[in-house]
């Protein structure tokens, strides 16, 4: 259902709204009157669009692929264009040299996100680093999250974490193997990553039986808070209408994080009970926090609020898309079974066929970061990055950007553009073979993971899980497609671009030794 068309639902069941719907159209009018003819007296004129209706302007046109339909626009409209979503002006830009402008010429500019109205009720009042707005509170949490959370020592540190989870599923996938059954990868690899994931906030902490109950119940949460934070909210095409939260979305929000708050207490209530001797072995996200909370240090001062917003962050942030360009990677492998072969003679010849794959391989497989940076390019999971809000008023390309408009890049088109790969339909991870493209956002050509100030950050954890369980799986197994079968690789629009249909596939065991299955 479109934005719109929920939007004109919800409001016909509202008795006695007739106010709402006055207070919407004239401060939206007011806000078009306004922007209109503030565009008119600057000499850069506002970016072109297509034209929408009164109040609710391009709404109503609206499609679910964002993505696609932003890059259809953009063969319209040129490279950068504008859409009224309601009282909210949003300008997309489809060009690396645009990106460029934004992300590095004016980088400190566009360094705000977007802030949605139920986002800031489950991220503790917004508190967290992807909605905190550039500024020291935003500096200093980032910090900790890079040189503390995710930096590569202390990715090193708790490999191990990571590691039960992967051969947890490696076990699984044999017990299958062995019988001939298909499995459904979406499934198996949400599990394990979310399952990574509960590894890396607490593993160390909560001890496995427990961790299972604890891991189902949360997984439950990390799924209702998702789906809230995916509803269209007419608070965010309306700000003016936020504090009525027509659709109680807001409200409906609290249920969730108030139930995830009470486990993060039981989980942390569980840390501050450990014995001096448990504590410092588990390096999981948790005890580092904790850490940081009680050292005092006058650079890194964090509340309990600020603890446990930043473990909802990780999750919110790194499963999905992790998960995501896991699942893209293997339906193209098994769609190009020549280059899934090319990637296992790779592993062969680097771990042999007598071990088992380990993080420290990593480094020295080359085709296998090409096969994650052709996947990010192809099917990149965030197409659009997240939204930047310009703290004033600029000028990109030669058009004005207002202040506190909503700027999307279309990276997935960037990423498609022919004038710069060469069959940019094609999936051939040889392109990153020989080129120096990284995951740093230095090239305004390939931005899977943004670039500047608010690049991820999380790149360094995401390279990990998403290269170790991709080459375990590859050495492990070959994987068929069941009879009749083909693959579908078709996109779906959301938080994290991912698969449509679910990728259906046979493992067959490949190591003659029945140990490295276990
Ligand atoms: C393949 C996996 C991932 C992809 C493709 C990805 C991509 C992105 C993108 C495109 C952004 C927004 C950049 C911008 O605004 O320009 C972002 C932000 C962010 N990501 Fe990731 N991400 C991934 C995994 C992770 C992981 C595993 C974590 C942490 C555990 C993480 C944490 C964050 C955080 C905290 C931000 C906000 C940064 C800020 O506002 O300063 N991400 N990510």
């Amino acid at each position: 259902m479109t934005a719109i068309s929920s939007l004109t639902k919800l409001l016909s069941c509202m008795q006695g709204l007739d106010y709402v719907l006055l207070v919407i159209t004239l401060s939206t009018l007011s806000w078009y009157t306004w922007l209109y003819i503030k565009s008119k007296r600057q000499s850069h004129p506002l970016p072109p669009g297509p034209c929408g209706l009164p109040v609710v302007g391009n709404l109503p046109f609206l499609k679910p692929e964002l993505h696609t339909y932003f890059h259809g626009l953009a063969k319209e409209h040129g490279p950068i264009f504008k859409l009224w979503l309601g009282a909210k002006l949003v300008i997309v830009v489809n060009s690396s040299e645009l990106a460029r402008e934004i992300l590095k010429t004016n980088d400190v500019i566009f360094a705000n996100h977007d802030v949605s109205a139920v986002g800031v009720v489950n991220m503790y009042g917004g508190i967290d680093i992807a909605l905190l707005p550039y500024g020291p509170k935003w500096r200093m949490l980032r910090k900790i999250c890079v040189n503390r959370l995710l930096s590569n020592s202390r990715m090193d540190a708790s490999a191990s974490l990571r590691r039960v989870e992967t051969r947890r599923t490696v076990r699984y996938l044999a017990d299958q193997a062995r019988v001939g059954s298909p499995v459904n990868l979406g499934e198996i690899f949400s599990r394990m990553i979310s399952n990574v994931m509960t590894q890396m906030l607490w593993g160390g902490t909560v001890e496995e039986e427990e961790r299972e109950i604890i891991g189902a119940e949360f997984s439950e949460l990390v799924t209702e808070i998702t789906d809230l934070l995916l509803k269209p909210n007419v608070s965010d095409f309306f700000p003016v209408l936020s504090r009525f939260d027509l659709q109680g979305l807001a409200k409906r929000m609290q249920g969730p994080t108030e139930r995830m708050d009470r486990l993060f207490d039981r989980v942390i209530n569980k840390h501050l009970g450990m014995d001096r001797e448990s504590e410092g072995k588990g390096n999981d996200f948790l005890e580092v926090l904790l850490k940081i909370k009680n050292e005092n240090d006058e650079n890194a001062i964090l509340d309990m609020n600020d603890v446990k917003a930043m473990l909802m962050e990780m999750v919110l942030a790194g499963t999905d898309s992790s998960l995501h360009v896991i699942q893209f990677a293997m339906a193209e492998l098994i769609k190009n079974q020549d280059i899934m072969k090319i990637a296992q003679q790779e592993i062969d010849d680097v771990v042999g066929k007598h071990k088992v794959v380990e993080e420290s391989h990593i480094p020295k497989l080359p085709y296998i970061l090409a096969i994650m940076k052709e996947t990010l390019r192809l099917h990149t999971v965030s197409p659009l990055l997240l939204p930047h809000r310009p703290s004033q008023t600029t000028v990109v390309g030669g058009f004005t950007i207002p202040k506190d408009s909503n700027v999307f890049i279309n990276a997935w088109a960037i990423h498609r553009n022919p004038d710069v790969w060469e069959n940019p339909q094609e999936f051939n991870p040889d392109r990153f073979l020989h080129k120096s493209y990284d995951f740093k956002g230095n090239d305004f050509t390939y931005l899977p993971f943004g670039s500047g100030r608010r690049i991820c950050a999380g790149t360094a954890m995401s390279e990990r899980a998403v290269l170790y369980n991709i080459a375990t799986l590859l050495h492990s197994f070959d994987w068929e497609l069941p009879n009749g079968e083909r693959v579908d690789i078709e996109e779906k629009f959301g938080i994290a671009l991912k698969m449509k249909n679910p990728l259906v596939a046979t493992p067959v065991l490949r190591l003659s030794d029945p140990n490295l299955y276990l």
